[in-house]
C-alpha cells in the first residue's frame, strides 16, 4: 500500500484535481490520499490557508467578514463547478465556514486553528466527492476517526505515540481513503494544527502507521533540487537524499518538504519519494537511509532569512562554570528557542529566529543578560541569513569548507559567522540577508557546475 500526499499546488484548481485523480487511478496501491488546502494557482496567488488566517484575524477584530468568507467559498466553488460537481458539496463547505466563524473566540489560538484546518478538511471532502463522481470508491476520513492524536499546542502540534497504533485500522480497506492533512486532535478531543506546511507530516505519520511500502509526496517540481529554484536558475536535480540530509535541508530553507515530516517515515523504514503532479512520470527524488556519497559529498545548499544574533563577551568567560547554562536559562525563561551558539574564549553568539522577539522582549532579554551575567559587552545584529551546506559525504573529504569560503570570497560576500554541525552533515554560514542569494549562487557554482563535478577532493584518511 502507498500513501500519497498532494500539496496545495496540486489541489489548487479543477485542472489540478483531475491530474491528482488520474495519478490515484494510475496505481491501485495508492490507497490513502492526504490532501492540503487549495494552494497557489499562480505565483502571486494566495493560499487558502492564508485566506483563512486573514478571515480569522478579521473575525477576532470584530470586522465585517462577508467578503473574506465569500472569497474562500468561491475558491472551492470554482473548483467544484469546473468539475461539474453538484451544489451539495459547496453548500456543505459554505455551511461549515459560517459555523466556524461563529465558534467560541475565547481561546483565539483554538478559534484560529479551527478555521485553518478547514482548508484541508474541505479540500479532502471535495476531493473524495470528486473521486466518487468519477467512479472511484472513495471515503473522506477525519483525522479524529483515523486516530491522529497530537499535543495540545495550537499551530505547533506534535504527534503522540498512540497515533501509530490507531492508524493501523486504515489498512486493508477496499476503497480509497482521503484524509485532510495539517491537523489532529489532542487527547481531550481539541482540534490542533501542525506548523505551516504540516500536511507533509500527516502523510508521513499515516505512512508509518499503516506500514506503507512508499510515501509519495506530490508537489509542483520534478524533484528536489540542490538549491532553491527561485534563487538558482535551473538547478541540478537530486535523485537520492538521505533522511538526515533532507531534514537538514528542509529545516534550513528547502520549503518543498516539512523538516518534521521525515522522522516518522524514517523510524518506520519507509522510503519517501517527492514527485510532480504536473509530470508524474518523472522519477522524482527518493529519500532513503543510505546513498553513495562518492559523486556528491555535498547534497544541497539551503538558505533562510529572518535571523538575529546576540553577541556577548566577558573576560574569562571560559573559566566561569555555568555561564552557558545561565545564558540559556534566560532564553528558556523567555520562551525563546535558539538555532546555533558558536563560542570563543571570552565571547559567544546565539543565533535565533528574530520573529520570537518584539522590541520590548528584545530589550528585556538584552538587559537580563547584561545584568544577571554581568557581561562586558552585548549587542544584537538583525537581518541575518543562514546558508547551510549539507551532505553526509562531507565528512569523508578534505577541503570542502575551503571551497565554500573561497566561493564566498569570490562573490564578495562577508561571512559573519561559521559553524560546523557536530555530525559534519552540515556547515552553516551567517551572512547579511541581502547577500544570501549571491552566496547561494556562488556555492552552487562551486559545488555543482560541470567543472566542480570533475574536481576530485582528497579522501580523509582514518
Ligand atoms: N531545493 C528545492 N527544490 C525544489 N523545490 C524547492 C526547493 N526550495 C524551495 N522549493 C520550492 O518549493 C515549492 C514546492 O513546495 P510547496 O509550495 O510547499 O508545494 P505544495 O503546495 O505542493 O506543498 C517549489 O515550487 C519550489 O519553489
Ligand atoms: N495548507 C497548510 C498546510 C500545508 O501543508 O500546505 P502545503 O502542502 O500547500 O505546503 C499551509 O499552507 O501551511
Amino acid at each position: 500500500m502507498k500513501v500519497a500526499k498532494f500539496g496545495g499546488t496540486s489541489m489548487a484548481s479543477a485542472e489540478q484535481l483531475i491530474k491528482v485523480a488520474n495519478i490515484v487511478k494510475a496505481d491501485e496501491n495508492r490507497k490513502i490520499i492526504v490532501v492540503s488546502a487549495p494552494g497557489k494557482r499562480f505565483k502571486e496567488d494566495t493560499k487558502t490557508t492564508d485566506l483563512l488566517i486573514a478571515l480569522g484575524e478579521s473575525c477576532l477584530k470584530g470586522e465585517n467578514t462577508d467578503d473574506k468568507l465569500m472569497a474562500i467559498v468561491d475558491r472551492y466553488k470554482e473548483i467544484a463547478e469546473n468539475l461539474n460537481l453538484s451544489n451539495e458539496i459547496i453548500d456543505e463547505i459554505s455551511t461549515n465556514l459560517h459555523e466556524l466563524i461563529q465558534a467560541d473566540q475565547t481561546n483565539t489560538d483554538r478559534f484560529m486553528d479551527g478555521l485553518k484546518a478547514s482548508g484541508e478538511d474541505n479540500s479532502a471532502k471535495l476531493f473524495a466527492f470528486f473521486l466518487n463522481s468519477t467512479g472511484v470508491a472513495a471515503s473522506y476520513v477525519n483525522p479524529k476517526d483515523a486516530g491522529i492524536v497530537v499535543t495540545d499546542d495550537p499551530g505547533n502540534a506534535q504527534t503522540l505515540p498512540e497515533t501509530y497504533e490507531n492508524l493501523k485500522k486504515l489498512k486493508g480497506r477496499n476503497e480509497v481513503i482521503v484524509v485532510p492533512g495539517f491537523f489532529g486532535f489532542s487527547p481531550e478531543g481539541n482540534l490542533v494544527t501542525f506548523s505551516r506546511g504540516g500536511s507533509d507530516i500527516t502523510g508521513s505519520i499515516i505512512a508509518a502507521g499503516v506500514d506503507a511500502e512508499l510515501y509519495e509526496n506530490f508537489t509542483d517540481v520534478d524533484s528536489v533540487f540542490v538549491a532553491n529554484p527561485n534563487i538558482v536558475d535551473d538547478p541540478k536535480e537530486i535523485k537520492e537524499l538521505t533522511y538526515k540530509e533532507m531534514r537538514e535541508l528542509s529545516y534550513a530553507g528547502f520549503s518543498v518538504f516539512h523538516d518534521e515530516a521525515l522522522i516518522p517515515a524514517f523510524r518506520a523504514g519507509i522510503p519517501v519519494c517527492i514527485k510532480n503532479t504536473n509530470n508524474p512520470s518523472a522519477p522524482g527524488t527518493f529519500i532513503v537511509a543510505e546513498r553513495d556519497f562518492s559523486k556528491d559529498p555535498v547534497a544541497g545548499i539551503a538558505s533562510d532569512s529572518g535571523f538575529c544574533s546576540i553577541y556577548v563577551s566577558k573576560y574569562l568567560m571560559n573559566r566561569e562554570i555555568g555561564f552557558g547554562r545561565r545564558l540559556l536559562q534566560i532564553l528558556e525563561d523567555e520562551g525563546i528557542s535558539y538555532e546555533h551558539m558558536p563560542s570563543g574564549i571570552d565571547d559567544t553568539s546565539i543565533i535565533l529566529r528574530e520573529n520570537q522577539l518584539c522590541d520590548e522582549k528584545e530589550q528585556r532579554v538584552l538587559d537580563r543578560i547584561k545584568t544577571e551575567l554581568n557581561v562586558d559587552t552585548i549587542s544584537i545584529r538583525h537581518n541575518q541569513a543562514m546558508i547551510m551546506v549539507v551532505g553526509e559525504g562531507m565528512t569523508s573529504y578534505v577541503g570542502i569548507s575551503a571551497k565554500a569560503t573561497a566561493a564566498f570570497a569570490r562573490a564578495g560576500v562577508n561571512i559573519e559567522m561559521i559553524n560546523q554541525g557536530s555530525s559534519e552533515v552540515s556547515m552553516m554560514f551567517a551572512v547579511a540577508e541581502s547577500d544570501a542569494p549571491k552566496a547561494v549562487v556562488a556555492l552552487y557554482n562551486e559545488f555543482f557546475t560541470e567543472a566542480a563535478n570533475q574536481e576530485e577532493l582528497p579522501l580523509v584518511l582514518r
